[in-house]
């Protein structure tokens, strides 16, 4: 409205500044109680984590890893609602909060689906794997929330069962939430009377739940059609050659054949870097060679690989890209770094081979569950890689075996040791028994960096074949 062109109206004005006066004190209330409020969620979110600390140690642990990653995201979420709305836009502690490192989504989906895929290959329930560190009642609901989401349908039913027994008056999941979520996991794993249970259950609670009410109708005519019933408290996985060698599972026959390979110490055919100082070399498995090779790295260059990779890992891929496959971030080091000119000059010291067409120092840190399915090194290349030396630059302290699933062999990680063999034969064809994996990391931080040598160069080293069978 205009003022100026009437005394009258700016005689109203009077009223009107008065009403500005004291909605601004309200205002000013309000904003007093955001405050309040404010400091309320600060005290017991650092409630929280006094009464349930997670230790940088523990991080070894699944479950302590991803609990982290859940609190962090649920403390980042809460704090963001307030400073979004905040009056004073973008001070410094705003754009500080903004940059701070926050897990996303996707953490959490990829944290949960490996503690999921650990729980598969050893057959463990919620009650088993949090024996360490035990989840909430609002933790394990995401976990199963997650599951659920990925057609998991199992799991999600036993974390939603694990949340159930843990919930508290102060949970922020709700007894009806999760008896619709049991319900309804468990008919999608095809457990009818399950699911009519917990219906059931959900509908004594909330009588007026005429959702529920046509769903237990729906599966009362079902029960009838269906044959099967699967058990949804007993897991019952079916088990692959890599997953049984990767639960440690070792048939007699391998290691019978083991046992009666040799130990000695080598001079790499007499390299004169290797004369005074011999590695140890231990034949792991006859065909393929694999050999092991024994303290080739000092704990100090191992630091020194972890301390300049941190910064550059990136997510792993595979000929197709980023994959489920492959859960590990991971870099190639560029050869002008001593420690790295120094670890490729001893890997051609022990292998005989020439380095000029390798790839770079390739360093890996695997995640919750990491892993790498099986898989052949060689990509199908004119200069293939002939041949692989895996450094082990942690020891792991269960799960993270390298594993051959056509042979049967199992190798477990030990902090400075390698271990080699080649991928193709004499004639050049891939060596199909050199199909391997990477084991889930269950307990554990692992630290490999690989070596790829390829055929270009090696031509004097390691002759060819045209022999069939070589
Ligand atoms: O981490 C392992 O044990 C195996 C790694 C591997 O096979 C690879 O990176 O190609
Ligand atoms: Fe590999």
């Amino acid at each position: 409205d205009e003022f100026f062109t009437s005394t009258d109206k700016i005689s109203q004005l009077f009223g009107e500044e008065k009403f500005l006066l004291a909605t601004f004190s309200l205002y000013i209330d309000a904003e007093e109680e955001i405050v309040k409020r404010m400091k309320r969620d600060l005290l017991l979110l650092q409630l929280g984590t006094y009464l349930d600390p997670v230790d940088p140690e523990e991080i070894k642990d699944p479950v302590a890893a991803l609990k982290l990653l859940i609190r962090l995201r649920a403390e980042w979420l809460s704090i963001e609602e307030y400073t979004q709305k905040s009056l004073y836009k973008d001070n410094v502690y705003q754009i500080l909060l903004e940059y701070a490192q926050i897990p996303q989504i996707e953490d959490l989906e990829g944290a949960a689906l490996g503690l999921i895929s650990l729980q598969e290959l050893y057959k463990l329930y919620p009650h088993n794997i949090t024996k360490e560190t035990s989840l909430n009642a609002d933790e394990a609901y995401i976990v199963g929330l997650i599951a659920f989401r990925q057609n998991k349908f199992q799991h999600a039913f036993l974390w939603f069962l694990y949340s159930l027994d843990r919930l508290t008056e102060y949970s922020a999941i709700t007894e009806k939430e999760l008896l619709r979520y049991l319900s309804d996991s468990a008919y999608h794993f095809g457990s009818l009377p399950v699911a009519m249970y917990f219906g059931q259950r959900l509908l004594n609670l909330d009588p007026t739940n005429d959702e529920v009410k046509v769903l237990l109708n729906l599966y009362r005519l079902l029960r009838f059609q269906r044959t099967s019933n699967p058990d949804i408290f007993t897991l019952n996985t079916q088990s692959s050659k890599y997953e049984t060698l990767c639960r440690g599972e070792i048939d007699e026959r391998t290691s019978k054949r083991q046992r009666a390979l040799s130990c000695r110490y080598s001079t790499g055919g007499g390299n004169p870097r290797l004369m005074y100082a011999p590695v140890k070399e231990e034949v792991e498995w006859d065909e393929p060679r694999i050999i092991r090779y024994h303290d080739i790295i000092s704990d100090r260059e191992i630091e020194i690989l972890k301390n300049i990779s941190r910064p550059l890992l990136s997510r792993s891929e595979t000929k197709g890209g980023v994959s489920k496959i492959r859960t590990s971030q991971s870099v190639f080091l560029k050869d002008d770094n001593t420690v790295v000119a120094r670890v490729n000059q001893r890997i051609a010291d022990i292998t005989g081979l020439s380095m000029k067409s390798a790839e770079g120092l390739h360093v890996q840190n695997y995640g919750i569950g990491g892993k790498y399915e099986p898989h052949y090194d060689e990509w199908d290349d004119e200069n293939g890689r002939i041949a692989t030396f895996l450094i082990y630059m942690s020891d792991v302290e269960i799960g993270g075996s390298t594993v051959f699933p056509k042979v049967g062999v199992s190798l477990k990680p030990k902090q400075g040791s390698a271990v080699f063999w080649y991928n193709l034969r004499k004639n050049g064809n891939v060596d199909l028994n050199t199909e391997h994996a990477g084991c889930p990391v269950f307990r554990g931080n692992k630290w490999v960096a690989n070596k790829w040598i390829h055929e270009f160069g090696q031509e004097f080293r390691r002759p060819c074949s045209l022999s069939y069978s070589e």
